[in-house]
């Protein structure tokens, strides 16, 4: 197995990428969305406003001294670009290509003093994405082989959008729908939450299932009274209806919402003793992890192997190809996220456009993965990386 001898870290000098949310304006995913900030007026109409696309792309190299390369792209920028450069390089460079387990154990413990979620995970899910991509190109299988083979012969997907009525005329098995306002727009914003599901219920047929999407904005009167108040209206789940350190509230939310309204959260969480704390203290329903901010596909196997023994769905948050080839291989993943990335939310483009190359998308609102090496997708030349920290203080 041939050794790492380049690990390189770049930015993207384009709107759009794996940090998704840098989108130009008009875009539905910055309209109006309700947000921990929803408490401040000013940072109401629009998450760019406060920051929410802040950190930009990532993009991740690992270089075998084969000459073959690996990458994979998150959310991060050059802070992560920094922590990867200065600090996980030692951990990768000069190691085996095949030595995944104990890279990822060694760039974890060594960050704890200063990491443990957030942005330091999220360095090291690119890190760990990277090192997979590579693996499959060195041993010419798709990840999802490396990771025991498909359990399905494809995967279907519900669409995260403005617009649920145009996702099932798409062949989405449902649609999950921001919503716009939190607990300090009153009743007139609840008022307007209800309305909109109520709405979108009558556009759709009874077996497209509708979710809505807090973005970690409510507390857990506010929530349950919004539960409540969908109750009757199909709405399969409530998704990261508070903020994610909550346990207690989510506890508390999941026991007060009606039989059969599910809740989610999870894609602000990372590491597996944060999702352990999710499933004891029986936060959720569905656990919702994002492969590039959680750890990587190294700590996503874990996580999901724990929610598995508790009886729990995983249907990680929308990261493209890192966690199609994850899904497939899961009973317990029946079905996966896909973020319409088009303005108008009226068309499929690829999550991260523009990218990647070669980015499957759903068709009919299922995919079948090819079985390219690696996880199947090309770094697009036009996208310009630049590598802030080449020349490494540490
Ligand atoms: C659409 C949601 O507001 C977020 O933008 C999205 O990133 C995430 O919460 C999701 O579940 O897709
Ligand atoms: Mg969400």
């Amino acid at each position: 197995m041939p050794r790492i001898r380049h690990l390189r870290a770049f930015t993207v000098d384009a709107q759009g990428g794996a940090d998704y949310h840098d989108q130009p304006a008009g875009h539905w995913i910055d309209d109006h969305i309700a947000t921990p900030m929803s408490v401040y007026p000013e940072y109401r109409q629009s998450r760019q406003s406060f920051g929410i696309d802040v950190l930009g792309s990532l993009v991740v190299e690992a270089e075998a001294d084969d000459g073959t390369v690996g990458f994979a792209v998150t959310t991060g920028g050059e802070p992560a670009a920094w922590i990867i450069e200065n600090h996980l390089a030692r951990f990768v460079e000069g190691a085996p290509a095949g030595d995944l387990e104990r890279i990822w154990d060694q760039m974890f413990r060594a960050t704890l003093f200063y990491g443990r979620k957030g942005l330091v995970l999220n360095a090291i899910s690119g890190v760990d994405l990277a090192l997979w991509d590579l693996l499959g190109k060195l041993r010419e299988e798709p990840v999802y082989a490396l990771l025991g083979g498909p359990v399905r012969e494809e995967q279907v997907f519900y669409a995260t959008t403005a617009r649920p009525d145009l996702a099932e005329g798409m062949g989405f098995i449902g649609g999950k729908l921001p919503l716009r306002h939190g607990p300090a727009e009153g009743e007139e914003g609840l008022r307007a939450n209800v309305e909109v599901m109520r709405s979108m219920r009558e556009r759709v047929g009874d077996d497209f299932f509708l979710a809505c999407d807090c973005w970690m904005s409510m507390d857990v009167p506010y929530a349950t009274r919004l539960g409540h108040r969908l109750d009757g209206l199909g709405v399969r789940w409530i998704e990261e209806a508070l903020p994610p350190d909550d346990y207690w509230g989510y506890a508390e939310l999941r026991r007060s919402l009606p039989p059969g309204m599910l809740t989610s959260t999870g894609e602000h969480e990372a590491g597996r003793l944060g999702f352990r704390l999710l499933l004891e203290m029986d936060c959720a329903d569905i656990l919702q992890p994002d492969v590039g901010w959680c750890g990587g596909l190294t700590e996503l196997v874990k996580i999901s192997a724990l929610a598995d023994a508790h009886g729990k769905l995983v249907v990680p948050h929308g990261s493209s190809v890192y966690s199609y080839h994850f899904v497939i291989t899961r009973h317990n993943s029946p079905f996966a996220e896909f973020l319409m990335m088009a303005p108008r939310a009226d068309e499929v483009v690829p999550m991260f456009s523009p990218l990647l190359l070669d980015e499957p998308v759903p068709v009919g609102g299922r995919l079948t993965l090819p079985d390219t090496p690696g996880f199947g997708v090309r770094l697009n030349p036009e996208c310009e990386l630049k590598r802030p920290y080449a020349n490494r203080r540490r």
